[in-house]
């Protein structure tokens, strides 16, 4: 990749004109240029306390609360001995260099304050350079790598509920966060495409099906059919007994029990890729519950029978947990049909010996603790070496989400409504509203963000209130807000032609940009590659929700005093608006990883 060797080559040439730095195992400075800071305080601090090591210090090196870069707490070291004497040591042997230009010491505290010309040059052009190749953020350290994530997984016949939103939105948030850090992705939709449901489905749809309500919307239409044949089994328990002896035929690989629900599956499929794509949310693999295969969940069964495990239930076998503190579970039904449990423990080996993965997320709701925790537990049973790289990323509920015409069951109500509340309030500005070329997409678009960016604002595991006005309105932490920030960066090209095209990043004098506002935006933008590390550490995407707020409050703040239309030194005027730019990009990129799509206008 020559494009990848040469711009890395232009900040590695910016930081070799600068005083020399020892490397720090772990750091990219070439992708994430406030490493370059952070070691270049671990040096000063090393030298003059040299029982520490350049490693050891820079661990140390925080981010500083209120206008302080970076700061250092003493005691973390311990050095032992009073910490004003080590405090004193620092700041007699301090010299400002081109990296650092003061170091303030308070009580177990230091803080540094970084070279403002420096600070601007590299991190402008870092941004510059890597957003080209839309790689700012992104660093090499899951390379060689491979996670297998699993998420969504909705079951076909039967409502979309916001379990399985949350799962979506969360599992392309982390899709894209491993992907990042360099991880190699396979994400798959485990669809929960078998099971005696099926079974009541065949014997519904001969009474109530339509092959040509099937083609128009198959997810609708199997769900009214289910919906009808469950009314029916309520009432008539022979309808029951069909319904389990049809699942028997098809868990038996009858053919002819299998064809029709080979094809629901099939425009189920469809369906949904249509769907997710609106959500800008992409699977490498649509798999189920149905693929998996018999071998494992026998041998499972056989096994667990072995080691004393498995107990009878009128024919039913059980697997006894209680040691772990994890209840008892069924394995396999009395007529000898496979369940959820078997398939996931079955589902889980199969993918290993597909995939060899360094990791396996299952994004699930917090409802699936104890599911989850069975299933990885038999597989350690089982022997499975690799039983600790299965994860579960799980989250809390959400609490009523209605639409307008009543509770939503399916993935494209939610996203009729959101988009429908969006329009609706975009119509009130009506002058504004004029001005948009497209508004059925903007607010689609920006209906779509409200929702994601309001599911993802708090930890994961918080329950929260499905809030339609407040999670659309432009005022706030919102998505529309977000989004509106974003444009209106996007908007500086269209609405200063004459500063364009900017002249390349060496000619554009950043020592014109003086205002603290201005220099709060650029160390922003430079913190973001500690963000996306932080992301897959945590697996919070409010980490990065936070962080776009931060940086879009930022902008806002400058705006007024740092302004691009109406400066007349043309200089300064570029110099900002590649600032802006830079902002412009960064942004995107929080909200690309967030899986939203940043809108140029609205
Ligand atoms: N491997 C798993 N069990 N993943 C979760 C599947 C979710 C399941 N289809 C449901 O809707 O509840």
């Amino acid at each position: 990749m020559a494009t990848a060797e040469t711009s890395l080559s232009l900040i590695s040439s910016l930081i070799a004109n600068l005083p020399p730095l020892p490397q720090v195992p772990g750091t990219e400075p070439e992708r994430a240029v406030l490493d370059s800071f952070r070691i270049a305080i671990a040096k000063f601090v090393v030298e003059a306390l040299p029982s520490l090591t350049v490693e050891q210090v820079y661990n140390g090196v925080d981010y500083g609360k209120k206008g302080v870069d970076f700061t250092i707490a003493l005691p973390r070291f311990r050095l032992g001995g009073k910490v004003d004497e080590h405090a004193k040591k620092v700041l007699d042997k301090f010299q400002p260099d081109d990296w650092i230009e003061n170091v303030v010491h308070d009580k177990n505290f230091l803080h540094f304050t970084c070279r403002t010309p420096t600070l601007f040059r590299l991190i402008l052009s870092q941004v510059h350079d890597l957003s080209q190749k839309s790689e700012y953020g992104t660093n090499t350290s899951g390379n060689g790598k491979k996670l297998v994530i699993e998420f969504s997984s909705p079951n076909i016949a039967k409502s979309f509920h916001v379990g399985h939103l949350r799962s979506t939105i969360i599992g392309a948030f982390l899709t894209n966060t491993y992907k990042a850090n360099g991880w190699d992705v396979t994400s798959v939709n485990y669809l929960g495409d078998w099971g005696t449901q099926f079974g009541l489905i065949a014997v519904g749809f001969e009474k109530y099906g339509s092959e040509e309500e099937l083609e128009k919307d198959a997810i609708k239409h199997l769900y009214d059919v289910y919906v009808k044949v469950n009314a029916d089994a309520a009432e008539n328990p022979d309808v029951k007994v069909q319904a389990a002896s049809f699942f028997k035929r098809m868990e038996d690989g009858d053919e002819s029990a299998l064809v029709n629900w080979r094809k629901w599956r099939e425009l189920s499929v469809q369906k949904y890729i249509g769907e997710y794509e609106r959500l800008n949310v992409k699977f490498d693999h649509y798999i189920g519950e149905s693929l998996v295969g018999k071998e494992w969940q026998d041998k499972a069964l056989e096994k667990l029978t072995e080691m004393n495990l498995i107990d009878d239930h009128e024919g039913a076998k059980l697997v006894n947990l209680e040691k772990y503190k994890m209840g008892k579970a069924v394995l396999r039904k009395k007529d000898g049909t496979s369940i959820y449990l078997t398939r996931d423990i079955g589902g889980a080996i199969e993918r290993y010996e597909k995939y060899k993965f360094d990791k396996m997320i299952y994004v699930v709701g917090a409802q699936q603790d104890l599911h989850l925790s069975q299933f990885f537990k038999i597989l350690e049973l089982m022997g499975f070496d690799w039983a600790n790289r299965l994860e579960h990323v799980n989250f809390g509920m959400v609490l009523g989400m209605s639409t307008r015409k009543g509770t939503a069951v399916f993935l494209n109500e939610i996203i009729k409504e959101a988009a429908s509340v969006m329009h609706d309030q975009m119509k009130k500005n009506e002058e504004k509203y004029k001005s948009v070329e497209n508004p059925e997409e903007v607010s689609q678009e920006i209906g779509i963000t409200g929702v994601k960016i309001q599911d993802m604002a708090a930890k994961r595991i918080n329950n929260y209130n499905f809030n339609w006005d407040r999670m659309l309105s432009f005022e706030g932490d919102t998505g529309p807000y977000l989004q509106y920030a974003h444009v209106r960066l996007a908007s500086l090209t269209r609405k200063n032609p004459e500063l364009l095209p900017l002249p390349p990043p060496g000619q554009i004098d950043t020592s014109l940009l003086t205002e603290p506002s201005a220099r709060d935006i650029a160390f922003l933008l430079g913190s973001y590659p500690d963000v996306v590390k932080t992301a897959l550490k945590t697996h919070e995407p409010s980490g990065v929700v936070t962080f776009a707020f931060r940086l879009s409050h930022a902008i806002s703040s400058a705006w007024e005093t740092v302004i691009v239309k109406g400066e007349s030194d043309i200089e300064k005027a570029r110099a900002r608006m590649w600032l802006y730019l830079c902002a412009r990009d960064v942004l995107g990129a929080a909200l690309r990883l967030l899986s939203i799509r940043p809108l140029e206008r609205m």
